[in-house]
Order: C-alpha cells, then structure tokens, then sequence
C-alpha cells in the first residue's frame, strides 16, 4: 500500500538531511506504530506522504501510484482520493456538527464520494453510520463540536478521516490528549473501523505503550539506519 525507497529530506537552510530512509514497506491493511525521539523527523515523513511537503530525492510509492512524482496541485487531489489524516489537535470546524464535519471529508474528492455512492449511500447516512461505529450517538452527532468533549472530537476526527474508504489513514499524535483507558480504546475503534476494508494505518506517538497494539512497530532512528524492518 505505501513503500518508500531512498528518501532523503534535507530542510531549506539546513546543512544536514532530517531524513535518509532507504527502505520502507507498509502493507494493505497492516497497522504500523511509528515512535522516536522528539526533532527526529516523524512529521516531516508524514508530511512527506501526506505530499504537504515536496520529495528532494527518492520515491514515494501510495495504492500504486508514484505520488512523488506529482505537482503539488495532483498531490493534494491525490491526498483527498486515497488518504485520510487525523492529527494532535483535529482540525474540525467546531461551529459545525459532527455529522457536518465528517462529510467536509469527502469534500474535494470524487472518488471518496463515489465510494459512497456506490454502495446507495448518501454521503450523511455514511457520516452517520461511522460516527455510530465509533461511539458518537445520533443526539452528539447534531450538536455543535465545540461542545464536545476531546474524547469525542478525536472520535469525530477519525470518523472524518475514514469517510469513502482512503487506503491509507495516517495519525500524528491523536491520542495525547487522552488517559490511558480512553487512548485503548480509541486505537481499538480505530482498528475495528479499518477492517471493514482494510485499510492501513501509520500511527505517529511518543507513547509506546500504544506500541503491543499494532502489527509492527518501527523506531524511525533505526529506519533512518536501514535496519530490515520491511
Ligand atoms: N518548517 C520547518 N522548517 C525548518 N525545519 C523544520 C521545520 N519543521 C521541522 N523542522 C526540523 O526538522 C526536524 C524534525 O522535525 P519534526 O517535527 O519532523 O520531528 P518530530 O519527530 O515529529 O518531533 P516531535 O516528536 O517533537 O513532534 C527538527 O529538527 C525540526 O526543527
């Protein structure tokens, strides 16, 4: 679903690459905990997927097509067909509902909306349904988001992020703000929701605790070091 092969990522002003990965090889489906240090480059690779930044050097491989390779403009159309993110602080329009926001996910893409459709949909009932499967009942999902509490917010985020199927689902930090109990759970929903049609999730956390939960976890120092990890 996602392989990376000879990245390398040096930042304007900076004499020294942040990231040199030679390898690295996401399956369909697989869930994959990435952790290390702080200032050791993991958004900047989400970003890099993500196409928010431009690949220098290597390829950057996302559900078959070489996403490197595209201008920015056919990047982000791409990130809005094939990727769904959730990030530390959610990104949601707290004036609007849930049910407002999920939708927005599908928003600038076609095919995410076709997905829908496809299986006789509309794209509410969709919104509906996920924010159901992941706890939020049908009178939270009218409310306004700025009166829900966090734990509902990240659920909403995630519910946003999976609307029309994307191949790909990458997290930066979503968990931070939760205990322990919620941050399982969550990851757990998180899990159940990819299943439905296997999607794979790069998941981005200092905690490693988390870590047990997912197929395979990856330090990003030893990555950067090429250890045999794909
Ligand atoms: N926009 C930017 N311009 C220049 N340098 C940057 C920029 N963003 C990040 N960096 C540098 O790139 C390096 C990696 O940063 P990045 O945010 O990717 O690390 P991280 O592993 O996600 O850190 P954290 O765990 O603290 O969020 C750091 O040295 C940082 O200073």
């Amino acid at each position: 679903m996602l392989t990376i092969s000879q990245l390398q990522f040096t930042w304007p002003k900076s004499s020294t690459a942040v990231l040199t990965i030679p390898k690295l090889h996401i399956a369909r489906g697989e869930h994959v905990f990435l952790h290390g240090p702080s200032g050791s480059g993991k958004s900047t690779l989400l970003g890099l997927i993500a196409g928010t930044l431009d690949c220098q050097q290597g390829v950057i491989e996302i559900a078959g097509t070489n996403a490197s390779a595209l201008s920015r403009g056919q990047r982000d159309k791409f990130r809005a067909d094939h990727i769904g993110t959730i990030f530390q602080n959610f990104n949601l329009l707290p004036y609007l509902s849930p049910i407002e926001n999920v939708t927005l996910g599908c928003e600038f893409s076609k095919k995410r909306r076709q997905n829908i459709s496809s299986q006789n949909k509309s794209l509410e009932q969709e919104a509906k349904l996920l924010l159901s499967d992941l706890g939020i009942d049908e009178h939270t999902q009218q409310r306004s988001v700025a009166e829900l509490s966090i734990g509902q917010q990240q659920r909403v985020a995630a519910a946003r992020a999976f609307i029309g199927r994307p191949e790909i689902i990458i997290a930066d930090e979503p968990t931070s703000a939760l205990d322990a109990d919620s941050r399982d759970g969550f990851i757990k929903l998180l899990f159940s929701q990819a299943a439905v049609y296997s999607a794979s999730i790069l998941f981005v956390s200092h905690d490693k605790s988390l870590a047990p939960l997912f197929d395979r976890q990856i330090s990003l120092p030893d990555l950067q070091q090429g250890a045999p990890l794909c």
